[in-house]
């Protein structure tokens, strides 16, 4: 059986969810099974690849970018989503060569399995929906973001007040926000033009790898937070229609410390925080 249909047969039935890091922080069996799927058929053509894979970091794996071809995958984004049956998942790969972590890397594929959507973007090439290329509004807006991600309470708390009281500030350059649950296909609505912008602090590079490169492709703008180059290490990104709209939003975002991906990141959270079935 080929893994987006493992999503979605498991996608109607009950998972057993582990707590990783925090509530907000969920594994379920398929993650897991998808990870190791996608690793196992990647490394049978190319033995000599890495990876780093959300799953394989969070059982100790390190995120370690070296100048060998890597491999970034999230197997499930918007596993919250997954675990009830909110209908946007994706599985998210990123492919980066020479410990480029600038956008656009060489290729990203983001597939959104319930919708059937397959986005990807090739670095100079351009980028597509299910085969038709995809074009940047140019515009402002419409902006997604995610209240609920991270680790990290304080994060996760920041995050929350950003969606629930957007600042002043930024009403100048939105006026309608959405959440899908999954950052990937957040950041890919920017590349279709349904949404002009997203902006986060606090995801990680699985999340945020692979959408990067299709949204420059697509014409669009990813930067860090702060206005400098996007980092997919850094956890800060904006994605916009255009690089007013970027420098817009960054001028008007609260920014707080959030640590680097690849900081001290041998993170083993084997044996999680609890287990539930939903
Ligand atoms: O589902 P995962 O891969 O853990 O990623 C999601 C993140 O954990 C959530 O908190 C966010 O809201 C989603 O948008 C992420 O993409
Ligand atoms: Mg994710
Ligand atoms: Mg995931």
């Amino acid at each position: 059986m080929c893994f987006p249909q493992i999503i979605l047969n498991a996608f109607k039935q009950q998972k057993q969810v582990h707590l990783k890091s925090s509530q907000a922080d969920l594994v379920t069996e398929t993650d897991l099974r998808v990870e190791t799927i996608l690793k196992s058929a990647i490394r049978d053509k190319y033995p000599v690849h890495r990876f780093i894979g959300e799953e394989s970091v969070a059982a100790g794996e390190c995120v370690e970018l070296t100048d060998s071809p890597t491999w970034i995958i999230d197997p499930i984004d918007g596993t919250a989503n997954f675990v009830h049956r909110f209908p946007f998942v994706a599985i998210s790969i990123a492919f980066t060569v020479n410990k480029q972590v600038k956008a656009p890397m060489e290729f990203g594929i983001v597939y959104s399995c319930v919708e059937d959507k397959l986005f990807y973007a090739q670095k100079g090439r351009g980028a597509f929906l299910n085969g038709e290329p995809l074009n940047a509004s140019g515009q402002e807006g419409g902006i997604t973001c995610e209240p609920d991600s991270d680790d990290d309470d304080e994060v996760r708390w920041q995050g929350l007040s950003g969606l629930c009281c957007i600042p002043d500030d930024m009403l100048c350059v939105c006026f309608s926000v959405r959440a899908l649950g999954t950052a990937a296909v957040d950041m890919c609505q920017v590349a279709t033009g349904g949404a002009d912008a997203y902006y986060h602090i606090g995801m990680h590079c699985w999340d945020i790898a692979a959408s990067s490169i299709i949204v420059q492709e697509a014409g669009g703008v990813v930067m860090d937070t702060d206005g400098s180059p996007f980092d997919m290490m850094s956890r800060r990104v904006i994605a916009a229609s255009s690089t007013a709209v970027a420098n817009r939003i960054s001028q008007v975002i609260q920014a707080f410390p959030c640590r680097r991906d690849d900081e001290d990141q041998c993170r083993c959270i084997c044996g999680g925080k609890g287990v539930n079935s939903v």
